[in-house]
């Protein structure tokens, strides 16, 4: 019965999940650019003429205090949410203000919610197997004959999560860690350019966190990917740049060092335990 309503839901989300259409232009300029964006909610200013740069291939954590915008920052990405005004390009080439949230997807933009949901039912690999699936729909992707390239896929994207050796057992025995990952992993299996993760280590064992900080630090480069955590650990653990939100803007950003010693983040996120 739960099965058949995850399936439901799921499908809903598959919609969301067709492969990359046209090519990102990254040659000139960064692959997310976002330009004085503001959005307010009942007057309540949530997105503050923000502006916000990411390099292809670039690992960028983003980090601040409750209701900073950070959770609204990605959904203004997605196409979940429209700002009132401002831009949001990926690459030089798409406007993504003009785009709904399937056609953001289909771009190559994955986004991987702090809760995993991955079916408890089936396996790793049918899980991966059917993040394949594209605008159709999931049953005849189960049961359709799989192509090489499609193996190929589950087998490197298997690898990457590092969970070759569970992948006969049914999603529902693995520890919360290892559905995050699968669940990281079925966004990989559309190959995307920019993934969107949010507090990927919330309620993970150390042992967890420190293979997570190996899988996202390995996976950029091959896409860029955005972080945005709470837990300071581990931010230090696998940042490069980070940039500190405030109030709907950037407050700060810089290498770990440079901002947690920053005053301002300081007083306003890190406390004196910085
Ligand atoms: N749909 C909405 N309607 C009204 N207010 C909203 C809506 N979405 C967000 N907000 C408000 O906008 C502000 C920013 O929220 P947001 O969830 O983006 O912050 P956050 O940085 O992700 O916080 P957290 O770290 O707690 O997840 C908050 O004050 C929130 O209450």
């Amino acid at each position: 019965m739960n099965f058949f309503k995850q399936l439901v839901d799921r499908e809903r989300v598959f919609d969301f999940m067709v492969p990359q259409q046209s090519p990102v232009d990254v040659r000139h300029g960064p692959i997310l650019y976002l330009e004085d964006v503001s959005v307010s909610f009942d007057g309540f200013r949530a997105i503050n003429k923000l502006n916000l740069t990411i390099d292809d291939g670039e690992l960028r954590c983003i980090i601040g205090p409750n209701g900073a915008g950070k959770t609204t920052m990605m959904d203004i990405i997605t196409g979940k949410t429209r700002p009132d005004e401002g831009s949001v390009w990926f690459g030089s080439r798409h406007n993504l203000l003009q785009m709904n949230e399937p056609d953001i997807a289909s771009l190559g933009i994955g986004r991987k919610f702090q809760k995993p949901t991955v079916f408890e039912a089936l396996t790793v690999f049918q899980n991966l197997e059917l993040a394949r699936a594209t605008n159709k729909s999931i049953l005849p992707t189960l049961t359709e004959r799989m192509t090489g390239e499609i193996q190929d896929r589950i087998d490197e994207v298997l690898l990457l999560i590092g969970l070759k050796n569970l992948h006969r057992q049914p999603a529902g025995i693995l520890s919360h860690g290892q559905k995050q990952w699968l669940e990281i992993g079925m966004l990989l299996m559309q190959k995307p350019r920019l993934l969107l993760v949010d507090e990927p280590v919330a309620g993970m064992t150390e042992q967890e966190m420190e293979r997570t900080a190996e899988l996202l630090t390995g996976l950029a480069g091959q896409q860029s990917v955005v972080v945005v955590e709470h837990d300071m650990g581990f931010v230090r653990s696998i940042a490069r740049k980070v940039t500190v939100l405030h109030q709907g803007s950037v407050l700060a950003e810089g290498s770990m060092d440079q901002v947690s010693s920053d005053p301002r983040v300081i007083e306003v996120y890190l406390g004196e335990e910085a």
